[in-house]
C-alpha cells in the first residue's frame, strides 16, 4: 500500500513540488521505522501473528528453512547452545522470548520470574555476531518474535487455574506425571502456547533443551500425535562448571543456595554411576541418588542457621524414556531417565549484606536429568 502511493507520487510531476518531497521521505521514515531490528543487528523484532507471517511467506517460497528457538527469555549460554544449533542447520533462526502465563500456576513465580529485553538484545546481538564469523553456519538469527498476551490469546487469557476453560491442547498421561505432579498446569501450557508458535513460525525445526527433559517428550508426543510438519531437535544441558544445570530461575539463588544447589545433579549422577556399574532394578540405583539428598541435607544441618541451606526433595525419579512412567527395572536396550526436582527454600537467618538472590531469594524449584543411554551387549 505504501509502496504503490510512493510509486504512483514519483511517477507524477506532483512529486518535485516542494511540498510533496518531505511528505515522502516522512513515509519513508515511517516505513523504515515500523521494521524494528534490535540495535546494530539485521535481527527484526516482530510482536505480531501478521508481521511474523509477513516475514515467514517469502522464505516459504524461496524453500528456506526456519528453524524456532522458543525461550521465556532471561538468556543463558544454554539458550544460546541451541541457538547456535539451529543456525548450523537453519537458514533463518526464530527466537521467542514470550513468558506464558498460562503454563504457571496460580501460586508460581509469573510476577517475579526474571524479564531481561536489553540484555535479551545485546546477548543476541553478540551471538549474531560470532554466527556470522563462522562460516560452518547455514543460517543467522533473522528474527526475535516478542508478542504480547493479547496477541497470543485473541479470545481472551484463559486463566491460570487448573479449571480454566478455553482453548488448550492436553496430552495426558504424560502431562500429569513427575513435573505435571506438582505443576498440574504447566504442560498445558506448554503445549497450548507451542501449538501456538508453531502455527505462527511454521518453523521446519523446533530446537528444545534436554535440561527440560519431560517437556522435550510432551513436545514430540504432540507434533506425532497432531502431524505438525516439524522436527523435534533435543540440544544437550548446559552446565556450570561445578554439574548445575544452567538455568533462568537460578538468579534466584544467592550466594548461600548456589553452593549447595548441586546436590540434585550429584544425586542423579549417583545414580548413573549404579547403573553404569550394571544395577537395573530401580531400588539400587535410586537408592544411590536418595542417599546423597539425604546425606547433604544431614549435613546442612548440623550448620547453624545463619550459615545452613535446606531443601525439599520434591521427586527422584527413574522413567521410560518415551513416556516418563516409572520403571521398576531398565531395559539395558532402551536405558531410561534419572530426573529430579528440589525445592531450595529461603535461607534462614539472612545475614546483613547477605546476597539472597533475585527477588528476595524465595524459594526456588530446581530440576534436572541424565540420561541413561542403552548398555551396549
Ligand atoms: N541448561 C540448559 N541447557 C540446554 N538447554 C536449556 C538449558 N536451560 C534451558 N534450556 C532450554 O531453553 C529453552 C527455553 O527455556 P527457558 O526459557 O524456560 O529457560 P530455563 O533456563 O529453562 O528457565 P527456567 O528457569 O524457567 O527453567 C527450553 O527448551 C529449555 O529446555
Ligand atoms: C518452551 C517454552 C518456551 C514454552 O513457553 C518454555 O516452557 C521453556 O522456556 O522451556
Ligand atoms: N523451562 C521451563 C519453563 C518453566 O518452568 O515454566
Amino acid at each position: 500500500m505504501l509502496a504503490f502511493t510512493t510509486r504512483s507520487l514519483s511517477a507524477s510531476r506532483a512529486f518535485n513540488r516542494p511540498l510533496i518531497r518531505p511528505l515522502i521521505r516522512t513515509m519513508a521514515t515511517a516505513r523504515r521505522q515500523a521494521i524494528e531490528k534490535i540495535p546494530s543487528t539485521p535481527i527484526r523484532v516482530l510482536r505480531t501473528v501478521d508481521a511474523v507471517r509477513k516475514w515467514r511467506k517469502p522464505h516459504m517460497l524461496d524453500h528456506r528453512l526456519v528453524g524456532l528457538v522458543p525461550t521465556m527469555g532471561a538468556l543463558h549460554e544454554g539458550h544460546l547452545s541451541l541457538i547456535r544449533a539451529a543456525a548450523r542447520e537453519t537458514h533463518h533462526v526464530v527466537v521467542s522470548i514470550y513468558v506464558n502465563p498460562a503454563q504457571f500456576g496460580i501460586k508460581e513465580d509469573l510476577s517475579s520470574y526474571p524479564v531481561t529485553w536489553e540484555s535479551d538484545c545485546k546477548i543476541l546481538a553478540g551471538l549474531d555476531r560470532e554466527l556470522a564469523d563462522d562460516g560452518g553456519n547455514l543460517g543467522r538469527i533473522s528474527a526475535v518474535f516478542a508478542p504480547t498476551t493479547s496477541e497470543m490469546y485473541p479470545s481472551g487469557f484463559p486463566g491460570q487455574e487448573i479449571g480454566s476453560k478455553g482453548s488448550f491442547v492436553v496430552l495426558t498421561p504424560i502431562s500429569e506425571l513427575l513435573e505435571g505432579g506438582t505443576r498440574p498446569t504447566f504442560f498445558r501450557g506448554v503445549a497450548t502456547v507451542c501449538m501456538k508458535l508453531f502455527n505462527i513460525v511454521q518453523p521446519e525445526k523446533v530446537y528444545f533443551g534436554q535440561k527440560d527433559v519431560q517437556q522435550t517428550v510432551v513436545i514430540r508426543k504432540m507434533v506425532k500425535d497432531f502431524m505438525l510438519p516439524t522436527e523435534v531437535i533435543v540440544g544437550p544441558t548446559s552446565r556450570e562448571p561445578d554439574g548445575l544445570a544452567l538455568s533462568s530461575r537460578n538468579v534466584y539463588l544467592g550466594d548461600r543456595r548456589r553452593k549447595v544447589a548441586t546436590v540434585l545433579h550429584r544425586a542423579l549422577e549417583a545414580a548413573e554411576t549404579q547403573y553404569l556399574n550394571g544395577a537395573l532394578d530401580r531400588e539400587s540405583i535410586l537408592q544411590a541418588a536418595n542417599a546423597v539428598a539425604a546425606d547433604t541435607l544431614k549435613e546442612q544441618m548440623g550448620l547453624t542457621p545463619e550459615n545452613r541451606v535446606t531443601y525439599e526433595v520434591d521427586y527422584i525419579s527413574l522413567a521410560d524414556p518415551s513416556t516418563m512412567e516409572e520403571l521398576k527395572e531398565v531395559d539395558p536396550k532402551a536405558g531410561g531417565i534419572l530426573s529430579g526436582a528440589v525445592k531450595m527454600l529461603p535461607v534462614e537467618s539472612p545475614q546483613p549484606g547477605e546476597d539472597l538472590g533475585h527477588s528476595g531469594g524465595p524459594a526456588v524449584r530446581l530440576i534436572d536429568n541424565i540420561v541413561l543411554q542403552p548398555l551396549k551387549s
